[in-house]
Order: C-alpha cells, then structure tokens, then sequence
C-alpha cells in the first residue's frame, strides 16, 4: 500500500510449517473509526484529534470522502484531525468513494443533520451479500427527512430540522444504529432506536458523540435514547482496539500451535470467539493489557452460529473456519448475519479442504493436509482466513488481489513474519519471489 492508501501491484506468499510466536500489537478499530470520522462532521466549532486511527486503505478513503465534504483534515501517525467548522460543507458523497467503501455512507445521517440535506451514492451489493439500506432510511424517515433514490443516488432533505422519533429496526444493524444515533444527536427531541446493534464500536461513537455535547444512552444494549442538542463541538477520542484483527491472530497462533501475545485483545469484546476456541482445547489466559493464545496439540471440532453480538461475529467466520479444517472431526458454521458470505470455501477447496455447504451452513471436516497454490479473496477477512490456512499448508500459498486485505489489517504480512512465519509481500511482476526457494521443512506438530 502506498502513503495514501491505494493497493499496489503486489502478493502475498506464505510458507506454512512455522508455530508462531511472541507478541503482536492491535491496532485501532476499523469498525470503530470509520462511524467516528463521519460523526466528526457534526462539529461546528474547533477541530477534534482521534487517536489509535490505524493506517487502513478504508482510512484514507473516509479521509477522502471528508475532504470531499469540504472538511479540512489531516492524518499523520496514528492522528487523525478534523475540522467541520466551515458552513458551506458540500452534502454530497459521490459513488467513487461509496463504490470502494460501504461505511462511506455513513456521512449521511451526519449531513442530514447539520446541512439539512445530503445526496449520497446508492451502495451496491457486495461479495458478502445484497447489504441493504432500506433501515437507515427508515430511520431519516421517522425524523422528518424526505428521502428519494434515482439515478444511483439517494437525496435526502429536510426542511427544518431532524426531529427525534421513536425507532425500531426490523435487525440490529450496526450501520443503520450509527447512522440514525448521528443524525439524532443533532435533531429537535428525543430519539429512541429499539433493537439496535450492541456492538462496542457503537459504545464507542456514543462515547466521541457525548464528549462532542451530544446525549447518547443506552449504547451497548438493545435500546439508545438521544437527547438531541442544538450544537456540537470538536472533541478528542481515541479509538478502541480491534477486535477482529485481534481475534484474527488469535486463531493464527492457535493453528500453527503457536504461543502467542495479542496486546490489547479485550476479552470483554472477544468473549464468544474465546468460548469457541476454548471449547476446541487452545489455552487462552487473559492479561491485563491482552491474551496469551496457545494452540494445541489436537483441536476439537466445534459448531458456530454467527450473529449480532454478543453473538459469533460474522468478521471471523472465515477465519474460524479455517481454524476448523485443521480440528479432528466434523463442525457446521452456520452464517446468520450476511446471506452470502461463504465465497471463501471454494478457495479452501482449492486447497484441499474438505466443506460442504447447505443452505446457511459449511460443514467442515478436517484435520486436512492443506496444499498451496494461488489464491484470491471477496472480502478482507476471507483474504485474512486464506493467509492463515497458508500457515499450515504444504508448499507455498499465494494471495493476489490485496486491496481486500489493505481494507482491513495494516502490514498483516509483517506482524505475522515478526512472529516467525514465512511470509513475504512482493511486487506481482517479481517473479524472483523474495523468499528464498529452499524447501521448509514441514513442522507436523503445527499441522493438526
Ligand atoms: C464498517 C463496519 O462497521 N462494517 C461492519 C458492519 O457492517 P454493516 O453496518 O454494513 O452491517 P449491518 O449490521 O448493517 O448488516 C447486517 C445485516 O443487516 C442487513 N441490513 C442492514 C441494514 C439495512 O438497512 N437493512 C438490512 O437488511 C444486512 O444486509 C446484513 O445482512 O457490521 C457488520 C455486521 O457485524 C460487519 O460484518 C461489518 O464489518
Ligand atoms: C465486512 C466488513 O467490512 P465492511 O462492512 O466495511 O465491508 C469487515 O470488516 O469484515
């Protein structure tokens, strides 16, 4: 990835037999800083500083899209500044962003309350399902906006005011929660949303809308009161660590029968992936600043159900399947969440998994002897899961196609290296691999 964020030319190539080892850092949320930097446009006066924003592609594309409204930013090392105070703020975020990142959408709520208008592109489908809108714009609806979609675009306006309304939403779902609690903490009144998401990158925008003067409760149960206020203001935040990055290398050490540090892994945010990999035998002991992952010798198979949380999160379904090939015995993950977000298997066929779908379900059998081979992911954490499954394959496992990875994990390929794995990221065109060609010797003991 270069310093804006766009994905270059390059590969992922992994040579699996490796037990990783030692510690590795979590960064900022994704999930979290997205829904923050769009909140930032609610503020009319000063410039607010988010801290622990991590240098993702999806980043530099909200940072765009910010720029776009005619916000100033900047983001340099971790922090990220923002400033709305201009009164001429263009509502308008075109597809060219939207089309690179659904949470582009985000801005709409925000401008809808501060500019009384917003035309944002219409998001498409995506590789993980058709992701509708229809709740978001129920919720504008409620409070007084006039919504209409043509030409790819949704225009939304209202003549005075956003005026608080009483919500339910059909699912809880997190960006339709975001977006209405955004557009409510500017609104006249009180807004309450009914059965909304209980994720804790919800308590963490509630958290930044509070110290911008908004009155946000209830975030992290099923029910968000909002008091709406007449102005906002800039205001410092940091942004929480990121759960499935963490749960990402979790399973990573687990499956290479690893022994590994996650610093800053909250077991408060990680609890139904820490059951699942307990109840399969790896050893998880939490620390005060993260959890110390120990895979075993042999993994149990276990059945998963993803769902809103504090369910299964639909984010490590895929690596979690991966985990699963290599148990002794067969376990269903059944995907609730998104309709279709198993693109992945036929990929994990490729390499020698055993997994068979029906309806909502990938049955898996393992443990599987997985081969290498090119690979290439839909979505960043199918791409995640296909470089893990490289951690235990034979031969050498070649990712193409990073900007789905660059989306979601900064320097995935190095974290993973410093931890002992043989893993290089190099040009498409190098046909001279970085990695040295002699053959690793296969560590059986890493491949259950
Ligand atoms: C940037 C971000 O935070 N992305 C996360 C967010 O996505 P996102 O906010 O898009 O996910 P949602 O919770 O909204 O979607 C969940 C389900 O609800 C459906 N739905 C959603 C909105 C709507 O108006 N109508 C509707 O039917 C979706 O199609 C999907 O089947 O939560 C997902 C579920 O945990 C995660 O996988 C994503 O990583
Ligand atoms: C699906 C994801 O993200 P997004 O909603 O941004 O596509 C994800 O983070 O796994």
């Amino acid at each position: 990835m270069d310093a804006e964020g766009n994905t270059l030319e390059e590969k992922i190539i992994v040579r699996g037999g490796k037990k990783l080892k030692g510690t590795v850092r979590t960064e900022g949320a994704k999930n979290a800083v997205l829904p923050v930097l769009a909140a930032s446009l609610l503020a009319e006066k000063g410039t607010s500083t988010i801290y622990d924003v991590p240098p993702l592609a999806d980043v530099y594309t909200m940072k765009n899209v910010l720029n776009h409204l005619q916000m100033d930013v900047s983001y340099e090392d971790g922090v990220f500044k923002a400033n709305a105070e201009r009164n001429t703020l263009r509502p308008n975020a075109p597809f060219e962003y939207v089309r690179k990142m659904r949470a582009s959408f985000l801005v709409m709520g925000p401008l809808l309350a501060r500019t009384g208008r917003a035309n944002v592109a219409l998001p498409g489908g995506c590789a993980i399902g058709s992701r509708p809108i229809d709740q978001h714009l129920k919720g504008f609806e409620a409070m007084g906006a006039k919504v209409e979609i043509g030409q790819g675009y949704i225009e939304a306006r209202v003549d005075d005011r956003l005026k608080g309304a009483k919500i339910y939403l059909d699912f809880p779902s997190v960006g339709a929660t975001e977006n209405i609690m955004m557009a409510a903490a500017m609104a006249e009144g009180t807004t309450i949303i009914e059965n909304v998401a209980e994720e804790p990158e919800i308590v963490c925008l509630a958290n930044y809308l509070n110290a911008m003067g908004g009155i946000v409760r209830g975030a992290g149960t099923d029910t968000i009161r909002i008091d709406g206020v007449d102005h906002m203001e800039a205001a410092d935040h940091t942004i929480i660590p990121d759960r499935v990055e963490a749960g990402t290398f979790m399973v990573a050490a687990a499956i290479t029968g690893g022994d590994v540090f996650v610093e800053g892994a909250l077991i408060e945010h990680l609890r139904p992936l820490v059951a699942k990999m307990r109840e399969m035998g790896v050893i998880i002991e939490e620390k005060d600043h993260g959890m110390r992952v120990i895979g075993p010798d042999i993994l149990r198979p276990v059945d998963v159900k993803t769902l809103p949380h504090p369910g299964f999160p639909t984010d490590m379904q895929a690596q979690f399947m991966t985990l699963l090939t290599q148990a002794k015995g067969t376990g269903v993950v059944t995907e609730t969440v998104f309709e279709n977000r198993f693109m992945h298997v036929e990929e994990f066929r490729r390499m020698n998994a055993s997994i068979k779908i029906e309806d909502r379900s990938a049955i898996v059998t393992g443990p599987t002897r997985l081969t290498g081979g090119e690979v290439s992911a839909t979505d960043l954490r199918a791409a995640a899961a296909l470089v893990i499954a490289g951690l235990v394959s034979e031969g050498e496992t070649t990712l193409m196609e990073l900007r789905h990875i660059d989306r979601g994990y900064v320097d995935f390929h190095e974290k993973l290296r410093q931890l002992g794995a043989k893993v290089e990221r190099v040009p498409v065109e190098d046909e001279t691999d970085a990695i040295d060609a002699a053959p690793v010797e296969m560590n059986n003991e890493a491949i259950h």
